[in-house]
């Protein structure tokens, strides 16, 4: 099948490798002129484990091109698959303007039928205001498709080529037959293809991450109630997870959720729900105490130091929401900077792929270290605000020659406390009781 994707972030350039990689022709469209040209030249412009492989070899096998130009890919292709951004509008509900402009374009250049898919994530009513916008200028058969997109960063092209399920939402047969065509490579690998009408798509994606996002936060607060009685959220984390009605998976208590979607999503639903006068009472909370989480890290160091923190030098390891991404976008990371450097006190940090990213956002508010043990250089403390891999079996003989004392504050319960015990440091982390070294 001929597919035009527009818009080639995270989720627009997964979408259009995995559908190449499954033997499409796929054309790939940006308006930012310097990631097409990097694409061009063979450079995968975002961290995503794995995509390089398959975008090199399609590429290379001529099912996969970039382009600026929305005209020459929307001739080409009989499905178009949006995948544009969805950010907050200043009053946290979802702004269309992306979405609502390529449609208005679209209207003026669709000179026969073609699939419009919405893939980013969007309210209720939105296929129907993408079709109007488009019914505006087109003067030919045409049908838009909610298809919103599961796939987590880090895992992109593992959950889009195995996805656990693919949700299409379209009331028209022929649609409908060209979506089962499309997503056929993964139906043979047994995946459901659920179909259902367009709102009920949109809306179950943003059930799943508020759901998601709730099962987190559901699970931080059990982790900060474990504080206050002595209880091990680890264990209880584990006693509850092993009943398969709750599942054992998004139970990790933490320093609150973030990234470009739960935030964002989690608002979003809110919001939706005040315009159609529905108070979503467990989301509202859900987006409050998520908040607080996120200061729960700076909060433990400001009562270990003082709440004047001039004169400390804190290292941090971790600044991307999550690990296996350079994705900062709401990063808890970036709310215990500003909250700790606010008191006073001098970071540095070092993430395996996010600096950069930190660097354009925060320039010098603090320090990047070139690896994890040159950033504890007579730091007072070690801070660990994301999970990567490579922090989970450090060197700590290296950690505690370098630090000014052993005092560590883990955001995402990497270590034993029993080890942490035997090794001497002072270690607090999130729902566990607190290890002291005196
Ligand atoms: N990131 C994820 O993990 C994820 C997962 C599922 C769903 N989503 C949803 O998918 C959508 C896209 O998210 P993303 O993370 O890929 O966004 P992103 O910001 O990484 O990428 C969006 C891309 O669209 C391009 N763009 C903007 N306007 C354009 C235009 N007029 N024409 C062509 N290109 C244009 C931008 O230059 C950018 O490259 C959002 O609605 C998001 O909520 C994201
Ligand atoms: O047990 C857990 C699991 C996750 N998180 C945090 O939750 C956030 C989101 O994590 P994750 O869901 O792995 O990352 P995303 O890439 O944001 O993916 C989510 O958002 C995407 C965009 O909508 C969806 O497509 C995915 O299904 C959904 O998991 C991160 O800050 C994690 O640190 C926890 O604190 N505890």
């Amino acid at each position: 099948m001929k597919i035009a994707v527009v818009g080639t972030g995270y989720v627009g350039l997964v979408t259009g490798t995995c559908f190449a990689e499954t033997g499409n022709d796929v054309i790939c469209v940006d308006i930012d002129i310097e990631k097409v040209e990097k694409m061009r030249a063979g450079v995968v412009p975002i961290y995503e484990p794995h995509l390089d492989v398959i975008f090199e070899r399609n590429i290379k096998q001529n099912r996969l091109s970039f382009t600026t130009n929305l005209e020459e890919a929307v001739e080409q292709a009989q499905i178009i698959f949006l995948a544009l951004p969805t950010p907050p509008g200043e009053d946290g509900s979802a702004d269309l303007s992306y979405i609502l402009g390529v449609a208005e374009e679209l209207g003026k250049m669709i000179k026969e039928y073609k699939v419009i898919v919405d893939k980013s994530t969007v309210p209720v009513g939105t296929a129907d205001k993408v079709k109007e916008t488009i019914a505006k200028h087109a003067n030919v058969d045409f049908d838009v498709v909610s298809n919103p997109e599961f796939l987590r960063e880090g895992f992109a092209v593992d959950d889009f080529l195995k996805p656990d399920r693919v949700v299409v939402g379209t009331e028209s047969a022929k649609a409908r037959k060209v979506m089962e065509e499309l997503y056929k490579p993964f139906v043979r690998q047994g995946n459901p293809i659920i179909f259902m009408d367009e709102k009920s798509a949109e809306l179950t994606k943003y059930a799943a991450n508020s759901f998601l996002a709730t099962k987190i936060t559901f699970m931080n607060e059990i982790a900060n109630y474990c504080e206050l009685i002595g209880a091990n959220v680890d264990d209880v984390r584990r006693g509850m997870g092993t009943d398969t009605r709750i599942g054992n998976r998004f139970l990790f208590p933490g320093i609150g959720y973030g990234g470009s979607c739960f935030p964002k999503d989690v608002q979003a639903l809110a919001k939706s729900g005040k315009e159609t006068a529905y108070d979503f009472s467990i989301i509202n909370s859900v987006m409050d105490v998520n908040h607080k989480q996120k200061y729960v890290l700076a909060e433990k160091v400001k009562a270990y130091f003082g709440s004047d923190l001039k004169g400390k030098k804190l290292a941090l390891w971790g600044l991307a929401f999550k690990p296996d991404t350079d994705d900062i976008r709401e990063a808890p990371a970036l709310y215990m900077i500003d909250e700790l450097t606010k008191a006073g006190a001098e970071i540095t940090a070092f993430d395996p792929e996010a600096m950069d990213n930190v660097k354009a956002l925060l320039g010098d508010k603090i320090k990047y270290a070139s690896n994890q043990y040159e950033a504890l250089e007579d730091a007072d403390a070690l801070l660990i605000a994301t999970e990567w891999q490579v922090f989970r079996t450090p060197d700590f003989d290296r950690i505690s020659d370098k630090l000014k004392a052993k005092v560590i504050f883990d955001g995402r319960n990497l270590y034993d406390l029993v080890d942490m015990r035997n090794k001497g440091y002072y270690y607090n982390s999130i729902g566990r009781r607190t290890i002291t070294n005196d």
